[in-house]
């Protein structure tokens, strides 16, 4: 179930917020320009399906984002056997891509067509309190994070999901990482997946 979870960036221990309702998760992320919705996302994807076959699975919904000038996409995907310890050895190496604190020079625009992964929005909310987002994003969820927020995403140490990624600036993927270790502060993704039951 897709989860909005919200803690002060000086105390992970408190919560500001904790929704499962898609409208609340919506309206307290939209507050702090993030856009957030649920699309529907209920093709079947093959065990080997690649760039190609989620893209063209998910044709309508890729030609109507790069109409809005989002004209590169790829896609993450990330899927296999947890006691593979080849895709295990792959998957901890893509996990520490995105795990430390990070922006982009452009939005972070993100489409979830399989499985789930957390990501870490460091915003100011209309209050002033200066918090850490946690949207935990579902199959279906759609998230576009404007560019130059910092953020962190943990996949978890068994990844499983699959992303669609849009760009407006051919390297916009490219992170300017931050140095700071706010993330080691916060609960990892199998914490929070754990903590949910
Ligand atoms: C959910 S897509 C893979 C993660 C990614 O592209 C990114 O920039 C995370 O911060
Ligand atoms: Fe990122
Ligand atoms: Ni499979």
């Amino acid at each position: 179930m897709s989860k909005l979870i919200v803690m002060p960036v000086d105390d992970p221990s408190a919560t500001l917020l904790s929704t499962s309702d898609p409208a609340a998760i919506a309206a307290d992320l939209g507050a702090v320009g993030v856009t957030f919705e649920q699309w529907t996302a209920d093709a079947t994807l093959a065990h080997d399906a690649g760039q190609d076959a989620v893209m063209s699975a998910y044709a309508d919904d890729v030609a109507r984002i790069r109409d809005m000038g989002f004209g590169t996409v790829d896609v993450v995907r990330l899927h296999g056997d947890p006691n593979d310890a080849e895709f295990m050895s792959n998957a901890a190496a893509a996990r520490a891509k995105f795990l430390s604190e990070h922006a982009h020079a452009d939005d972070e625009v993100r489409f979830f067509v399989e499985g789930s992964g957390a990501f870490y929005l460091r915003l100011t909310r209309p209050d002033g309190i200066e918090a850490v987002h946690v949207a935990l994003c579902e199959q279906g969820d759609f998230i576009s994070v404007p560019k130059d927020t910092l953020h962190w995403f943990d996949m978890g140490t068994a990844p499983s999901f699959a992303a669609i990624r849009f760009f407006q600036i051919e390297d916009g993927w490219v992170g300017e990482f931050t140095g700071d270790a706010i993330a080691e502060r916060f609960p990892t993704f199998d914490e929070l997946v754990a903590a949910a039951g």
